[in-house]
């Protein structure tokens, strides 16, 4: 049976550094994020900017050179590595918690490159986030997954690619069947944002058409990746961004007729030590 999502569960999961003592960087985990091939900088470092807000201790950008001044204008917190360094990127994979691939990434043959080196390098233990155009390479290449935690991030028409499912047959049986075909968790994301496991599935609470703005799910999956890195285990860091992500986008839209993706990221510090103490 599906299960609603809740604040007082939520509550319980969100990363509170209250309690902790002599901690580092290094106990808030180490995010990769890829992405970002021309004039598409921006959905990574929207990302980038849900990462650093959600608190993971190190982050890091995989995106085309041309992005690295705008990444760190925007955000000094984040290190940057280009998109074609594979031997860069694979490094770098090893020391992650989490790697997130796809927004803005693109389809061509350098997108593809990175993309099965990600899937080849990607060991057990770490979290795995595909959205955007990862997901249409997953698609096209029907690739496997090999690892225990994946999460995929798809819209409609992305899950449509991978699935074959038309909207109207995108229904929790089915959707069910896929996530448990697929090995991964799946975020499918619409108004209401549905989430499934091979085993479970939730429904978030709505959002709000003030959301309904390019890059906010390039938001979304920053914000995931920075609550996994923080989270023991990965389905609690998954729900907790999928819910956090519609509550602020509701409480920004009492005042505002949209909400930018960006304003989401600025806000997470503050709604995740509100919520720890509502
Ligand atoms: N500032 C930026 O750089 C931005 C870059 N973006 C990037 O743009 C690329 C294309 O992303 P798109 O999301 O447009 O995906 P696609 O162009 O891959 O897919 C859109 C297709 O899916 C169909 N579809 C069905 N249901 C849909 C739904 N609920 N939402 C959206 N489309 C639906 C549409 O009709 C369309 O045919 C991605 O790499 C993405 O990350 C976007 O995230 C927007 C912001
Ligand atoms: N009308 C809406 N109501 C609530 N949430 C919405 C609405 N429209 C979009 N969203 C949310 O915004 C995000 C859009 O993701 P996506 O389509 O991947 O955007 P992009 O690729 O432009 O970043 C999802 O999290 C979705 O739930
Ligand atoms: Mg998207």
């Amino acid at each position: 049976m599906m299960q609603r999502l809740e604040m007082d569960q939520i509550r319980q999961w969100l990363p509170n550094r209250e309690n902790d003592h002599n901690t580092t960087k290094r106990d808030y985990g180490q995010v990769l994020l890829i992405g970002g091939s021309a004039g598409m900088g921006g959905s990574i470092i929207m990302s980038a900017e849900a990462v650093v807000h959600a608190g993971a201790g190190l982050t890091t950008v995989a995106t085309d050179s041309n992005h690295h001044t705008a990444l760190h204008s925007r955000l000094p917190e984040a290190m940057a590595l280009p998109l074609q360094d594979l031997a860069g990127i694979s490094e770098r994979i090893k020391k992650s918690t989490v790697v997130a691939i796809g927004p803005g990434l693109g389809l061509d043959e350098r997108a593809v490159n990175v993309f099965r080196i990600v899937l080849a390098s990607i060991r057990d233990h770490q979290i795995l986030i595909l959205d955007a155009d990862a997901l249409t390479l997953l698609a096209r290449e029907k690739s496997k997954l090999r690892t225990e935690h994946v999460i995929l991030t798809p819209h409609a028409g992305e899950w449509k690619r991978l699935t074959g499912l038309e909207p109207d047959e995108q229904i929790d049986e089915q959707n069910q069947r896929w996530a448990k075909d697929l090995g991964a968790t799946i975020v499918l994301k619409g108004d209401e944002t549905r989430i499934y496991t091979s085993e479970e599935s939730y429904l978030n609470i709505k959002g709000t058409p003030a959301m309904a703005t390019g890059g906010m799910g390039d938001c979304l999956t920053g914000c995931i990746a920075g609550l996994c890195a923080q989270s023991e285990d990965a389905l609690p860091g998954v729900l907790s961004a999928v819910y956090m992500h519609s509550y602020i986008g509701r409480e920004l839209a009492e005042n505002q007729h949209i909400i930018r993706p960006t304003q989401i990221a600025e806000a997470l510090p503050v709604y995740l030590k509100k919520l720890t103490h509502m």
